[in-house]
């Protein structure tokens, strides 16, 4: 390189160098001067021929190396645009491609080299053409980038929804030159973004609004009924037993029976009412723009009629029914949270009072609720401190005077309210959750009980617990197993009193919990027998061994009333069945003389012995002592 840089000035050098050699020796030996002259002056042809050809060819390898630079440039600028997953153009000022990338070239349908020079007046429909060239008429007139969504159809005929950014590029004297666009197809994206704010509002299964959504949408039907003195009525509603249903046929079935409901719901609904799930069984309708409000309980009437209708489902022919609780607005509150809750105590109502009803919310239901939810956790911190106490009432085979079997009965001797009554407690134990601890806390002292009073000599055949139904779940025999296997307690010295209702239900894991404990040794009877609504037929497949008749039949037992005969069928049915049967509330001589003559088993009640303590029962019952 040094030495092509040096070669020209170093030619120009010998050039002068030669003529004035030439010229000295021309002087001093004219003879000898004419060979010499020719010599150096063909020489100095020579060298600056060379060097002009020299010249003339680091021009052109100047240029050779410039254009492959260029090329190599423009290559590397094509690949870095083609490997842009969007679609990039360029177009000058009229509008007109002078430059796009091989995505840009695919989505039109034309190589890059058959778009140059073409507008999108050559590829799209005319309102479509005419609002990009407005769109890049915006952008050189704003002079920074603009961003739009925008539809369009591919080479395919697709739609695809893009998202583009178009920038105005300037010469160096500040010249716009054209635009610079850059596309991408956010087609799917927008779709994932809409299905996750669908999701975020909208409930999985049946797509009703979720709370999020029934919040926002009932926070704006209040806003709208006060502008125009209207009411709004929020119906919290819940399928009855939907837990037996699911726990029965399954899951599957379950999901089904609740879209089924949600679709009613919606179907039977203005399109200004708005339909919600909670989760689970638990629906929120939403009756906006109310004028009259006497229609209300009309309207949820027919809701819950309409849910109760029977239902076809994979086979299963199904039957439900659903509770409502109704709240109002203004009346029961104003706000989202006021309403709903107020809603839910009513509905609380509702079931209580026997289920498939619906209930209009007062008051005084909120100050009931606070009591028991006070009441409730007086339960908690008893079950804690150990504040309950068992009681233990014995009986009698008949002519026999002494017990044999006794049932175990549950007392809660409050601090402050006194003695209150398990018809109260125990319902609260159980929507609670309570019981679960408290039935298996009555279990192990009955059977600690039972096992000290044969240590003191007292020998029973049978202790009896009552099990709420709420009680027997999957693990329940074990739990029962666990306990009996702790105390050495031999299963056949237990009988669990169990209701009719759930000995009907049919529920699966019921049942199969029921057998699980029969084939350990374990006796069931049916508590309060006479009350449901067993069909007869259906007490055979039934898992007991002992009927009780409730204590209602035995009141007004004597030999003409209506209570004699199904007293008389209980004991006949039983007897054909090989079951044994009590009679509970036994209070008089009258009543013992009807139930012996019936040939009635068992005997229990206050004519032979209240309730006692472990200790009041030993003393009373130990012959041995
Ligand atoms: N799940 C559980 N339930 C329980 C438990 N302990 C009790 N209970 C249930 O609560 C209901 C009310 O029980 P209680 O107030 O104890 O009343 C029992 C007896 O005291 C009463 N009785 C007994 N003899 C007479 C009588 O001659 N006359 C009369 N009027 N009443 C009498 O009857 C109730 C008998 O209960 P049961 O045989 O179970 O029906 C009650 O439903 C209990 O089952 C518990 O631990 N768990």
């Amino acid at each position: 390189m040094h030495l092509r840089r040096w070669f020209a000035p170093l030619a120009l050098l010998l050039i002068v160098w030669s003529l004035f050699t030439g010229a000295s020796v021309a002087d001093g030996d004219r003879n000898n001067s004419l060979p010499t002259d020719l010599l150096i002056l063909l020489f100095t042809i020579v060298i600056l021929g060379a060097s002009v050809v020299f010249f003339y060819w680091r021009q052109i390898r100047r240029r050779q190396d410039s254009d492959q630079r260029l090329k190599e440039h423009t290559e590397l600028i094509r690949n870095i645009l083609d490997s842009q997953p969007d679609m990039v153009y360029y177009k000058d000022t009229d509008g007109r491609y002078r430059l796009c990338n091989e995505n840009c070239a695919r989505f039109i349908g034309r190589s890059a080299n058959e778009i140059y020079g073409l507008t999108d007046a050559d590829f799209y429909d005319s309102p479509t053409a005419a609002l990009a060239s407005q769109r890049d008429k915006e952008t050189i007139e704003r002079g920074a980038q603009c961003i739009h969504e925008e539809w369009l159809h591919n080479a395919d005929g697709r739609p695809v929804l893009l998202e583009t950014r178009k920038l105005p590029l300037y010469s160096k004297d500040g010249q716009c030159t054209g635009i610079l666009g850059m596309s991408r197809d956010i087609t799917e994206s927008k779709k994932a973004q809409k299905n996750l704010e669908h999701m975020a509002h909208h409930d999985v299964l049946t797509g009703l609004a979720n709370r999020i959504l029934l919040n926002e949408q009932l926070d704006y039907a209040l806003q709208l009924a006060k502008r125009s003195n209207k009411t709004v009525a929020v119906l919290f509603i819940d399928l009855d037993k939907f837990k037996e249903i699911n726990d029965s046929i399954g899951h599957a079935v379950g999901d089904l029976l609740l879209k089924d409901v949600a679709h009613r719901l919606t179907k039977n609904l203005r399109d200004t009412d708005i339909c919600a799930r909670l989760g689970g069984d638990e629906f929120i309708v939403v009756l906006t723009q109310v004028d009259d409000a006497s229609t209300i309980n009309e309207k949820c009437d027919q809701l819950l009629s309409v849910i109760s209708q029977p239902y076809s489902l994979q086979g299963h022919l199904l039957s439900v029914f659903a509770s409502a609780g109704i709240s109002v607005a203004p009346q029961h509150g104003e706000s989202v949270d006021a309403l709903i809750r107020n809603a839910d105590v009513a509905l609380h109502k509702a079931k209580e009072l026997g289920r498939n009803r619906s209930w209009m919310y007062q008051p005084e239901l909120s100050r009931n609720m606070h009591s028991r939810m006070s009441l409730e956790k007086d339960l908690r911190d008893a079950l804690v401190q150990n504040d309950f106490r068992l009681v233990y009432q014995p009986q009698f085979r008949q002519n026999e005077s002494n017990p044999l079997r006794v049932e175990t009965l549950l007392r809660w001797p409050h601090p402050l309210r006194g003695l209150i009554s398990p018809h109260e407690f125990i319902p609260l134990a159980e929507t609670s959750g309570l019981i679960m601890e408290l039935g298996l806390w009555v279990l192990r002292s009955a059977c600690e009980q039972f096992l000290a009073w044969r240590d003191q000599g007292l020998t029973l055949e049978k202790i009896a617990v009552n099990v709420s139904a709420i009680q027997i779940n999957g693990s329940f025999a074990e739990s029962v197993a666990k306990i009996l296997d702790d105390l050495n307690f031999n299963p056949q010295w237990l009988e669990l009193e169990v209701t009719e209702s759930l000995m009907m239900s049919g529920i699966t894991e019921v049942t199969q919990q029921i057998h699980l404990l029969r084939n350990m040794g374990v006796e069931f009877s049916i508590d309060d027998f006479g009350t449901g609504y067993s069909s007869l037929s259906k007490i055979k497949s039934m898992p007991v061994s002992v009927l009780k008749i409730d204590q209602s039949f035995v009141r007004d037992i004597s030999d003409e009333s209506s209570d004699y005969e199904i007293a008389r069928a209980i004991i006949m049915m039983a007897k054909s069945l090989g079951l044994s049967v009590v009679a509970e509330g036994v209070e008089n001589q009258i009543q013992e003389d009807t139930l012996h003559r019936l040939g009635c088993d068992w005997l229990q009640g206050y004519f032979y012995g209240n309730p006692l303590s472990g200790e009041e029962f030993l003393t009373k019952y130990n012959t041995n002592q």
